[in-house]
């Protein structure tokens, strides 16, 4: 049972000349994916950031794994299957499918970002999580 989902249209512009969705957008949707559902479970990003004094929810890493091709027409449901709490850092994972066909499967991990003597650091996420109710 996903955590969350969302539609998202390939149009033309999206795709690379081989007619397939070029890769970078992935990332950018992936992304896009995880603002929607802060948007949806509360006060959104920049909210969240003001809530716990932060710069950002911010990516520590990112990676995808590209198991069939999207093209102009598609629409990919996003859905954020798992969130994986450390002290912090979070791990999201993320799958996008094309009907019934598995897309992408991805994960990014994330910090609270905060600034401390001059430079970004990662907070603890225990306040994240509370204001989440997870
Ligand atoms: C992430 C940092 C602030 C962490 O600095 P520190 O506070 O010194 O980290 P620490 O070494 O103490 O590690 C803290 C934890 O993070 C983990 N960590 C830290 N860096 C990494 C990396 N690079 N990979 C994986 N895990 C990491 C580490 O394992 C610790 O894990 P747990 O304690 O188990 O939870 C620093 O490494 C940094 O500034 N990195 C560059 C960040 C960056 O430039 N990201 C790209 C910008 S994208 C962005 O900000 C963004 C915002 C919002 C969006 O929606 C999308 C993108």
């Amino acid at each position: 049972m996903s955590i969350f989902t969302r539609d998202q249209s390939v149009t033309f512009g999206d795709c690379d000349p081989a007619g397939i969705v070029y890769y970078p957008n992935y990332y950018r949707w992936m992304d896009g994916t995880f603002h929607e559902y802060l948007r949806a479970v509360s006060s959104g990003h920049s909210g969240v950031c003001a809530q716990l004094g932060a710069r950002g929810l911010g990516l520590m890493e990112s990676k995808l794994a590209f198991r069939s091709p999207a093209v102009d027409g598609t629409v990919l449901r996003y859905a954020i299957e798992g969130i994986t709490w450390a002290n912090k850092s979070f791990d999201i994972t993320y799958t996008a499918h094309d009907g019934d066909r598995l897309v992408l499967e991805g994960m990014e991990r994330r910090g609270i970002f905060i600034e401390k003597d001059g430079r970004l650091r990662a907070g603890e996420t225990a306040p994240l999580r509370a204001l989440l109710g997870l």
